[in-house]
């Protein structure tokens, strides 16, 4: 129900005539007039009096309303039912006037609840300016319709706990030719009596009229008789309606005034309670409507930033990574929302403004937090992760650890330190300090982590190069096994050790440990260094035998210049074999336990006068001496975890060595005697000399007679082929018998092919082609084939025997047979 004129003017039912308020009306009527941006720039005028007194055509006159009228020949009767309220036209600031139904009316009621009443409480509570209608007439009369009105008025009055003071201004119509100046005192008086006359609560008693009231009084002529002088004077009271708000102005204290956008809400809640017949307290009606408009503002301020659109994209940007100037701008979007707040909230109550505005910063302070927190977090990764390279690449680039950790943690956490204060919201001041130690601890995990790891790999490294220098060179040194075998192996375990030592502190030096760290690392190198070496001669120690058996394979079966040995005859094997039984020896006494602290011991001569020594006389002094010095599991000088092999292990590995190498001594004793026998194939010189005296005759007989001659060469080579083919020497080796035995059983068929090969070839020499002797060519191809084999050996007839056997005797034959 809202009506507009083409002058501007807005109209509208505040309160029906049922007493039902019209919010919908009021709130349409705010928005048309746009109250709400008002403020506490605005004025509320009220007009009561009795019905049909032309109210409505004052309004409308006086301020370009368009009130309904009653229409002047249908006569006196009601046109205003409840209250209408229309924005004056052309009067600044914004003024709005109501329009009260005429009191003294037959159709209302007069007890407390009367309309008539509470639509005087509600002028009265929501004016600054209440015109009061009448006629000049009743001035001084004792039943003047505007009695009950101002006692009304007065009574109600007391019902505001606190009342404002509100302007009354006494509106005379069809003045008289009375001037206003003599009319004035009658009506100051007549509205005194009815001040003294109506009941006052106890404290105010005493309180005079002034108190609540400025009272001002203006005559209209007549509108309908003289409309024109009307006119005049109601153009001159337009004039005390502008400004009337200001200082000195027409309004009143203004005490209750509600900013404008609450206007609504407060009326409502005024009429509600005058409704409900209580009192009306003014300042706690003005702190509610505070609380309730502020509240709605907040809402509304809150409900607006949460669709805000910067906001939701700086939201979603955080989300997934760090956004630049983060708290720059989320701080101004808050405070924009909070500036809105302000702007709009400003004319209610301050303390309840001000709490308002709190509640509102806290709520969306906890709506941006979690954004804030993300925006923390990515700053905190970005930082670690971007720590993380630029320390590899500072540990790369050569720097020393320590100092590079030092530099890169004080660098991030600083870095650090200024993005969180770009994040900082200026409304929130929030602490990031548990996300700075979430990082530091981060920080300081990754250094330790790398720590370990780069002294790991440094250890590493130097044990590595200590396996390099010392495994090989030890291994080499235990198979040399001497008396100076030790010395060198500690000699050099020394130097590498030193060597290792230094370039060890040298790389340490970068991670400035302490002290005691460092020197447990250093103790930590150092006894790596003893435990390659220890591990080395253990696992030397594990072979030993083969070992000892190859060292006695290789000094027994070669000279001094290394060359493989003859077994000639005239070799002392039993010295030989015990020189290359004590140099085994001695490969087993210096692998037979670690020597590492330069403490004497006697493993040396103990093993050498139990093994080899004293084997000569031990076994006759047997009975003697019960007392085994092998017979120990630990050595006296050396503790057990130095020990590599017991003196129990030492004589069994002893006992299994002899065991293994005896073979090759009887195969090269064996191998001498058939040296010796061959060597002795000749008949001694004086059987020679006895042959040449007692042969002299048929000597000459045969250089006389040259067939004798002829006949001797055939017979001998027949012999030739039959020891060839028979292989007398190698049936022989056996023994006498088993040769005689076996020459027996092939002569007979060996001397029948031999002469059918000779048939053979005499009939080809028969039929007259030429031939080589097959015999001569064997006899020439075996010959050349066994210088060969022999190498220097150079007798004529045993000479294939000897070299036959000289393979046999060679040093490499030896060995296959050891093995
Ligand atoms: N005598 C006289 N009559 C007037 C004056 N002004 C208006 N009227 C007449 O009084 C009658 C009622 O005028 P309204 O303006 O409707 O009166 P009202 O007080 O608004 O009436 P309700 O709203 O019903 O209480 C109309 O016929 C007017 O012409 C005036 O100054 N003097």
């Amino acid at each position: 129900m809202l009506s507009d004129n083409k002058d501007g003017c807005c109209s509208t039912h505040l309160i029906d005539g049922d007493g039902g308020f019209n919010v919908a009306g009021v709130d349409n009527f705010m928005k048309e007039v746009k109250l709400a941006e008002c403020g506490l720039s605005y004025a509320v005028v009220s007009i009561m009096g009795p019905q049909s007194s032309g109210k409505s055509t004052l309004l409308n006159h006086l301020f370009r309303t368009n009130f309904r009228e009653m229409d002047a020949y249908k006569g006196r009767s009601q046109t205003t039912k409840g209250i209408w309220m229309a924005r004056c036209v052309g009067i600044e600031p914004c003024t709005i006037v109501m329009d009260l139904e005429g009191t003294d009316g037959r159709e209302r009621g007069e007890d407390d609840t009367a309309f008539e009443k509470q639509s005087a409480l509600f002028a009265l509570a929501v004016s600054d300016i209440v015109l009061i209608n009448m006629w000049c007439h009743d001035i001084g009369r004792e039943q003047a319709a505007n009695k009950p009105l101002l006692k009304t008025v007065f009574q109600v009055m007391m019902r505001l706990f606190s009342p404002r003071k509100t302007t009354l201004m006494f509106v005379i119509r069809d003045k008289t030719r009375t001037p206003l100046e003599n009319l004035e005192p009658v009506l100051r008086e007549d509205i005194q009596k009815i001040w003294d006359s109506v009941p006052k609560p106890q404290a105010h008693k005493e309180t005079p009229l002034s108190e609540f009231f400025n009272v001002e009084v203006v005559a209209l002529s007549s509108y309908e008789e003289k409309e024109e002088q009307f006119n005049e004077q109601v153009a001159n009271l337009r004039q005390r309606f502008f400004h009337s708000i200001a200082p000195g102005g027409l309004a009143g204290d203004r005490r209750g005034v509600v900013p404008a956008s609450g206007f609504s809400f407060s009326a409502q809640q005024i009429w509600k309670v005058i409704k409900e017949n209580k009192d009306l307290d003014l300042p706690a009606h003005k702190v509610m409507v505070a609380t309730v408009r502020c509240e709605e503002i907040a809402n509304e301020k809150y409900a607006s930033f949460t669709t805000n659109e910067e906001w939701c994209q700086l939201e979603e940007a955080v989300h997934s990574h760090s956004v630049r100037g983060f708290g720059r701008k989320l701080s101004s979007i808050l405070d924009t929302c909070l500036s809105e707040y302000d702007a709009e909230a400003t004319f209610f109550e301050e303390g309840v403004r001000s709490s308002k505005r709190k509640q509102l910063e806290e709520k969306l302070l906890q709506l941006v937090q979690p954004a804030y927190q993300s925006m923390l977090g990515h700053i905190r990764s970005d930082t670690f992760e971007r720590f993380k390279e630029a320390f590899d690449k500072a540990l790369k680039g050569g720097k020393g650890f320590a100092l590079a950790a030092r530099e890169c943690t004080e660098s991030f956490i600083s870095r650090f330190d200024e993005e969180c204060t770009d994040a900082i919201i200026d409304q929130a001041k929030w602490d990031s300090s548990r996300v700075r130690d979430k990082l530091r601890r981060d920080v300081d995990a990754h250094i330790a982590e790398v720590c370990t790891a780069k002294l790991s790999e440094v250890t590493s490294l130097y044990e590595t190069k200590l396996n390099e220098a010392l495994a090989g060179p030890v291994e080499a040194l235990l198979d040399g096994a001497s008396d100076d075998t030790w010395p060198a192996i500690r000699k050099l375990l020394q130097r590498e050790t030193d060597t290792a030592v230094s370039g060890f502190a040298a790389a340490l030096s970068g991670f400035e440990m302490d002290e005691e760290s460092r020197d447990n690392m250093v103790f930590r190198l150092k006894d790596y260094a003893r435990g390659v070496v220890e591990a080395k001669t253990k696992e030397e120690a594990g072979r030993v035998l083969i070992r000892m058996k190859d060292r006695f394979s290789t000094l027994f079966s070669h000279d001094q210049d290394s060359m493989p040995r003859i077994w000639t005859g005239k070799e002392d094997i039993r010295a030989i074999t015990k020189t290359a039984r004590s140099a085994s020896l001695k490969l087993l006494s210096v692998m037979a336990a670690v020597r590492l602290d330069d403490e004497g011991d006697n493993i040396d001569k103990t093993l050498s006068l139990a093994l080899v020594d004293g084997r000569a006389g031990a076994s006759s002094a047997r009975s003697i001496t019960s007392v085994d010095p092998l017979a120990s599991s630990t050595w006296n000088e050396v503790p057990p975890s130095k020990t590599l092999i017991t003196p129990v292990q030492c004589k069994s590995l002893w006992r299994q060595f002899q065991t293994e190498t005896e073979y090759v001594v009887s195969q090269a004793i064996a191998a001498q005697e058939a040296s010796k026998r061959n060597n002795n194939w000749l008949p001694p010189p004086w059987a020679i000399a006895a042959m040449v005296i007692l042969g002299f005759n048929e000597f000459m007989t045969l250089l006389r007679n040259p067939l004798y001659l002829g006949v001797i060469f055939v017979a001998y080579l027949l012999f030739k082929a039959l020891w060839v083919q028979l292989d007398i020497s190698g049936e022989f080796r056996n023994g006498v018998l088993p040769g005689v035995l076996s020459l027996s059983t092939k002569l007979l068929p060996t001397v029948m092919n031999l002469l059918k090969k000779l048939a053979e070839e005499g009939q080809g020499v028969a039929s007259g082609e030429p031939q080589r002797n097959p015999a001569v060519a064997s006899k020439s191809f075996r010959g050349s084939s066994s210088t060969n084999d022999s190498g220097d050996v150079s007798t004529s007839a045993p000479s294939e025997v000897t070299s036959e056997n000289g393979t046999e005797y060679s040093s490499s034959s030896l060995h296959d047979k050891m093995q």
